[in-house]
């Protein structure tokens, strides 16, 4: 089944074309990564799809629905986590369920026992049950975003949309993020797309990658065919030695791969 179709899509903004006729299908279950320059269109190609913003021409379809605003079953996590640093990791986890059950219950914590068992839930699949209770603003970079994620599960989507993110964090910790985002990815059977900056991470995690160059998608396959002529042809001029790594060097099972810190 394609749960995601992006069907001739072009954005605007001005005279910048942002994202120019892309087309692609994903089925459900798929995990794409989106990679490309910096100003390529990653983000306005995951914003558009989210619904937060609408395209010029073209239509994305998310199960068969056009995506015309947000929709609680599309999660979208961003670079900058998110979340409140004064609030313990479950409090930041619970306020999730926002979009679906309303601000004030959220804010007011009338969430029933199932909401809070959400919560528990989802900062078990990223690693974090023993830190609930912790304040956000005492967690590392990495624990922050894994919050984020964890907050993004509570909404119950089918579709998880993450912008870049791993930007901020250093390596190590970037990969620990990535693999917690791919188990609860698999674990949920959720359909993810992901923008992301580091190749060798992007190779390590992505299960299919398209990739955009002045808003124009210019790739589109699986990990065997990015070959290192892919990765030139889509960062140009800029330096790809040490981005590629080799197929002996992958994960062969990045689920089994997760960090257990
Ligand atoms: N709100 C906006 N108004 C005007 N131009 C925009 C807007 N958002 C994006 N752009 C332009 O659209 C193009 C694509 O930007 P986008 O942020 O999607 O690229 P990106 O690949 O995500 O870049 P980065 O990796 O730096 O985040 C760029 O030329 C950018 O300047």
């Amino acid at each position: 089944m394609t749960y995601i179709e992006v069907d001739g899509v072009t954005k605007r903004f001005g005279d910048v074309v942002a994202l120019d006729d892309v087309s692609f299908e994903v089925p459900a279950g798929e995990f794409v990564i989106v990679l490309g320059v910096s100003g390529s269109g990653k983000s306005t190609l995951l914003r558009t799809m989210s619904g937060l913003l609408s395209p010029t021409d073209g239509e994305i379809r998310i199960d068969g629905e056009p995506m015309l605003a947000p929709r609680p079953e599309v999660a979208m996590i961003f670079q900058q986590h998110n979340i409140i640093g004064d609030m313990s990791a479950y409090a930041n986890a619970l306020s999730g369920g926002i979009n679906q059950f309303g601000f004030f219950s959220s804010v007011l914590q009338l969430q029933d026992e199932s909401e809070k068992h959400r919560a528990l839930d989802a900062l078990d699949t990223v690693g974090l049950l023993g830190e609930s209770e912790q304040k956000a603003r005492r967690m590392s970079g990495g624990q922050q975003q894994r919050v984020g994620i964890a907050r993004a599960l509570v909404q119950r989507p089918n579709v998880l949309l993450a912008d870049e993110p791993v930007a901020s964090l250093d390596p190590g910790s970037a990969q620990d993020v990535m693999g917690y985002l791919r188990s609860a990815s698999e674990e949920r059977d959720l359909t993810t797309f992901c923008s992301l900056h580091q190749v060798n991470i992007a190779r390590k995690f992505g299960h299919r990658f398209i990739g955009l160059r002045d808003g124009k998608k210019v790739f589109d396959g699986y990990r065997d065919d990015l070959t290192i002529d892919v990765i030139d042809d889509l960062y140009g001029d800029i330096d790809t030695e040490g981005m590629f790594v080799s197929r002996e060097n992958d994960a062969e099972n990045v689920a089994d791969d997760v960090a257990t810190t």
